[in-house]
């Protein structure tokens, strides 16, 4: 069946938008037309644009910011195992509500995802659902156990090529095991995300350490936990010469073990979430646990640090660490609670209020943050670079003087663990395509039939298997 096509009109483009505080206006107008999953012709309003040709779909895009799509390096897909959570398909419908095309998946479903069979399944999943691309990411230890490699290789080389590998929810903490890690990943180019927390010094820890912690008498989390962790794996990571991600940064103190093993030329990069960019440990004297997270909410202080790492290029993106829990989960005493909130559709309003508006990035950043450095560190095949002609149509329109505002009728996933829910936040996804076709729009989602049959009939291929020669 071909492709109608649509044309989008005057769109800004993020990309041009490089000066930070800089008026949406300044860039000029664009027309995109998109058909068969890709960015076909592009021109400028100034050299007379693009004329709608019969039957295209013309979409006006007056006022709205066209963004590549965005890629969260870091999301809880929770299937197989914990499906009343989520699924594939609801949390990628809620991928696509926050203006994502491609989502990397965690590890730490049920199984877990450490065999070949397990992450080939998950991806297929995706696949099917045709909400965003999912990427599944390989646990490191068997059964996220501790004790020893999964089948790493196996994974690399199965039709999903997995390319990153977490146990994340847990920390790989035997030395031996992440030089091991290490060392396989650097033959295939993979990278390790290592989710940084020293266990023996978080035992039973329910929130940051400080006077706080003493204070609410609730078990204190203390940073050097976090710290002590990345300072032994980039040290690890120079000695092999391998890629390692560290997850989830959450402190000043790791801030600058990150900065200094950059400057030594480790190959380290780092993420934060938008929680840790703008909530603290205060939100804890609620006591109400959908505060309640790994790593947890920190100081003041540590929101600043972690807000100018990422103005200065330590921290390298966004990732949301979706991590979906159903009511009962949450709806109970702290200490009973499960860690975790979920952070989708929030991560880009998040990230406007707390680094765009604030002057500490510009678009063209915000873009490199939550899409193609992301997408980078995950080695995505086929992640369009720009928005320009021949590039595959994963894209984001956002509305930058819309808001948004979530409640439970208003998240698209399974669950309602936001902490931002009922909250006015800056900027409004207007519309998502993944691969030319719409995946939300307006201010739902489109329905799941008719985003399964346009996913069955794309002409561009998924990125399996890339870089593998055919893998099988
Ligand atoms: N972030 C969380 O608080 N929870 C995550 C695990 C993790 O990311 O460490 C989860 O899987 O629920
Ligand atoms: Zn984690
Ligand atoms: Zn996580």
């Amino acid at each position: 069946m071909s492709n109608p096509g649509i044309l989008i009109r005057g769109a800004r483009i993020a990309a041009e938008l490089t000066e930070r505080g800089q008026d949406p206006a300044a860039a000029g107008p664009v027309d995109l037309r998109i058909a068969d999953g890709r960015i076909v012709e592009r021109k400028a309003h100034a050299e007379g644009g693009l004329q709608a040709n019969d039957g295209e779909r013309v979409i006006e895009a007056d006022g709205l910011i066209a963004m590549t799509g965005l890629v969260d390096l870091h999301t809880h897909l929770r299937e197989p195992g914990f499906e009343q959570s989520e699924t594939v398909l609801t949390g990628t419908r809620a991928a696509a509500a926050g203006g994502f095309t491609t989502v990397f998946a965690m590890a730490n479903t049920m199984p877990v995802q450490d065999t070949a069979g397990v992450v080939e399944q998950v991806q297929a999943l995706g696949d099917a659902a045709g909400y965003a691309t999912v990427r599944p990411i390989g646990a490191v230890t068997e059964d996220l156990s501790g004790e020893r490699l999964s089948e790493i290789g196996a994974m690399a080389q199965s039709r999903a090529a997995v390319r990153v590998f977490s146990d994340d929810g847990k920390c790989v903490h035997d030395p031996l095991l992440m030089r091991r890690a290490l060392e396989y990943v650097k033959t295939f180019d993979g990278v390790i995300a290592q989710h940084a927390q020293d266990p023996r010094l978080t035992e039973g820890s329910q929130m940051n350490e400080g006077a706080l912690s003493s204070e609410l008498g609730l078990k204190g989390w203390p940073a050097v936990a976090e710290e002590s962790i990345i300072a032994r794996d980039v040290l690890l990571a120079e000695h092999i010469g391998a890629r390692l991600h560290i997850c989830h940064l959450s402190t000043a103190g790791s801030v600058e073990v990150v900065r200094w093993a950059k400057a030594r030329g480790v190959q380290v990069t780092a993420e934060v979430t938008p929680h840790h960019l703008i909530l603290t440990e205060e939100l804890a004297r609620s006591y109400d646990a959908r505060y309640k997270v790994n790593p947890p909410l920190r100081r003041d202080e540590d929101v600043r640090a972690l807000r100018a790492a990422v103005a200065e290029g330590i921290i390298d993106i966004i990732a949301t660490d979706h991590a979906p829990h159903p009511s009962e989960a949450k709806e109970c005493e702290w200490d009973a609670a499960a860690f975790g909130m979920v952070g989708l559709e929030s991560a880009l309003p998040i990230a406007l209020l707390a680094l765009v508006n604030e002057g500490h990035t510009s678009w063209a950043e915000l873009e490199r943050l939550l899409s193609h450095v992301p997408a980078e560190i995950g080695r995505l095949e086929g992640h369009p670079a720009s928005l320009d002609a021949g590039q595959v149509a994963d894209l984001v329109l956002v509305d930058p003087a819309g808001t948004s505002v979530f409640d439970l009728g208003r998240l698209h996933g399974r669950s309602g663990n936001s902490p931002f829910l009922g909250m006015e936040l800056p900027g409004r996804v207007a519309l998502t395509l993944r691969h030319g076709y719409p995946t939300f729009e307006g201010d739902s989602p489109v329905d799941a039939e008719t985003v399964a049959r346009a996913a069955a009939a794309q002409r561009v291929p998924t990125p399996t298997a890339a870089g593998q020669g055919g893998a099988r």
